[in-house]
């Protein structure tokens, strides 16, 4: 936050549109840094909407670097369906998080509709995700006690979506999930699949234009994880948007656009 206060005292300095002449990563990392805004409406997408570079991460274990990710590069296309394969260890949730911008990588880039994230500080990652990334986790993340309309309310809330937007928005986003009739269910009164669904809704609620799923159907049984798999497909239809997962399960990798399949920190 301390950014993004930082940054509006600024916003007056910048108010140009990230264009063509400011190619190199460090003109669009000062537009980031004087101008949120701008973020939020860069251009819409020519090209890959991630790309990532010869991506490495080393963590220190006990004293002794332990090296996860050796060498990735991947392209996610705007509204494709991608998964990440790979055994439990492979690397494929520390990939997740640098794609989404919770970490970043000991070497190589990663840049997410243009911004450097390998460039950018904590806060400015944090701008960036909360405003143009959806996740989705294996166990559900709902709030327990609220309804699976106020489940995606509260998504907007935290957002900053004016709340005269909020009605129409959570409808529409618990209809596209198949739950229209099901909003006002809490959590423990719909099935794992319906979870599912209500935390996908939650996801795409404030229109990311990137959703990170970590295993989403792993708590799933197969006609639900079908549900979900189909879910998905819809959205990225409707919502136009772009999705990146992992998984361990061979029977939905058919729905993919792209897989990679990761071994031992790289991609074969
Ligand atoms: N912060 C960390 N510090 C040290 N080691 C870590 C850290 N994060 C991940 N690792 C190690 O990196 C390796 C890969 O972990 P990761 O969670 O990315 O694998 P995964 O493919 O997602 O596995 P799973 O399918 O079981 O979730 C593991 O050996 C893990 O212990």
């Amino acid at each position: 936050m301390a950014w993004f206060k930082k940054s509006k005292s600024q916003m007056a300095v910048a108010q140009n549109a990230i264009t063509p002449e400011m190619e190199d990563s460090a003109a669009l990392e000062a537009a980031v840094t004087l101008n949120p805004a701008k973020v939020e409406e860069a251009p819409v997408e020519k090209g890959p909407i991630l790309t990532v570079e010869a991506v490495e991460r080393t963590f220190q274990v006990g004293g002794s670097p332990l090296h996860v990710l050796k060498g990735i590069d991947m392209e996610l296309q705007p509204t494709q369906l991608v998964m990440l394969r790979g055994r439990s260890g492979s690397g494929k949730t520390t990939l997740l998080n640098m794609i989404g911008g919770l970490d970043q990588p000991s070497k190589g880039h990663i840049f997410f509709r243009g911004l450097p994230f390998h460039d950018m500080s904590d806060d400015e990652r944090t701008v960036v995700r909360r405003k143009q990334m959806g996740f989705i986790f294996q166990a559900f993340a709902l709030m327990p006690l609220l309804s699976a309309y106020e489940n995606v309310e509260l998504s907007l809330r935290m957002a900053g979506v004016p709340g005269n937007q909020w009605k129409e928005r959570v409808t529409e986003c618990l209809e596209l999930v198949g739950l229209g009739k099901r909003m006002h269910h809490r959590p423990f009164e719909l099935s794992g699949g319906e979870q599912q669904r209500v935390a996908i809704a939650k996801a795409i609620a404030h229109k990311p234009k990137l959703l990170l799923a970590d295993e989403p159907t792993a708590e799933l049984d197969s006609q639900m994880a079908a549900q979900v798999m189909n879910v998905f497909r819809t959205i990225i239809q409707t919502e136009q948007v772009t999705i990146c997962m992992t998984t361990h399960d061979p029977t939905i990798l058919e729905v993919a656009d792209h897989v990679y399949e990761m071994v031992d920190g790289k991609f074969i």
